[in-house]
């Protein structure tokens, strides 16, 4: 480990990458600690892709410097649109792939990579006419291949419908402990998925580094959207604002019922105990995501101060 890195997976110091015209990224003090996944979270434009091509060595900085952990060869960089030859099949996509970082994997290692992305199916078709779900699950196979000890995803979920955000957010989380990955995202609800820690990029600058859990509690209101049955969601919503940890509680149609908690341990355990108590049947609750999404937007978008 080089000195000075204690901990961390990478760690930069006053780095800066200057396009002129404020773009580009600035003063940039970042810590990735190992073995977890970490989210690089900024609105369109923000430095993260730029931030990430720093981190991998594939950008050089103007000013600051970079400490890794790890050599170069063993960082692995998945773009946010892999392209692959179209004539070569996903299997020969991950074998060239490693064979590229100087690896010569046993065939067995390619097959069960290309498993473990949910790409069987599809080992053997050449890459022509993939969806983005498969580039982008096929890109991941393509650096995994490589045995990074840092994977660099960029928006690995961008642009991918449900099931295939949610098969490649899944991924990322299988692969926590494994390798330290350093992944980007416009959404702090995808980041909130997977990552333990979390920094939030705004016009090039950090403006928060550290557990998601903490950015959740200084900046979001915890709520949840509750269903209920057996009990009118006027009489629970009722019953709920009388608690002196819910900060609102409102109807929201039908068995629906919206409730805002002080804190997400007072929310989490006493909105069970209170229907429990009261023999009120909780058929889902569910964290209001749009209302994450509003409080990063406020994180991102508020004025430097
Ligand atoms: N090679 C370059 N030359 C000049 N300007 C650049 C270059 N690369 C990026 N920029 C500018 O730097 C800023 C940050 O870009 P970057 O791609 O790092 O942001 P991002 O957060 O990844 O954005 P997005 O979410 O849209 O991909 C943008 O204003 C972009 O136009």
């Amino acid at each position: 480990m080089s000195p000075g890195v204690g901990g961390c997976a990478v760690a930069t110091h006053a780095l800066e990458r200057d396009y002129g015209g404020g773009a580009g990224v600035f003063d940039v003090d970042l810590r990735v600690p190992e073995g977890g996944a970490f989210g690089l979270v900024g609105l369109n434009g923000a430095g993260k892709t730029t931030l990430l091509m720093l981190l991998s060595g594939m950008r050089t900085p103007g000013k600051g410097r970079i400490e890794h952990s790890y050599a170069r060869s063993s960082i692995a960089v998945c773009p946010d649109v892999p392209e692959f030859e179209p004539w070569l099949t996903a299997a020969e996509v991950v074998a060239s792939a490693a064979g590229l970082a100087g690896i010569r994997p046993a065939p067995e290692e390619v097959s069960t990579l290309v498993e473990r992305v949910g790409m069987s199916a599809a080992a053997d078709r050449r890459t022509r006419g993939f969806s983005r779900g498969m580039k982008q699950r096929l890109g991941m196979a393509a650096a995994l291949i490589q045995r990074p000890r840092l994977l660099i995803l960029d928006e690995p979920a961008a642009g991918l419908d449900p099931q295939g955000r949610a098969d490649v957010l899944d991924l990322v989380s299988a692969l926590r402990g494994e390798t330290t990955m350093v992944f980007s995202s416009h959404l702090l609800t995808d980041v909130q998925r997977v990552c333990d820690d979390v920094a939030v990029l705004r016009a090039g600058r950090l403006v928060y580094q550290g557990a998601v859990d903490e950015l959740l509690a200084q900046h979001v209101r915890p709520s949840w959207e509750l269903r209920v049955r057996g009990r009118a969601a006027a009489e629970v919503r009722e019953l709920l604002a009388a608690e002196p940890w819910v900060v609102s509680a409102e109807e929201a149609g039908g068995d629906t019922v919206v409730v805002d908690a002080d804190s997400v341990p007072s929310g989490e355990t006493g909105i069970p105990a209170l229907l429990v108590r009261e023999g009120i049947a909780l058929t889902s609750m569910v964290p209001c995501d749009a209302r994450l999404e509003a409080a990063f937007m406020s994180l991102t978008q508020e004025e430097a101060t």
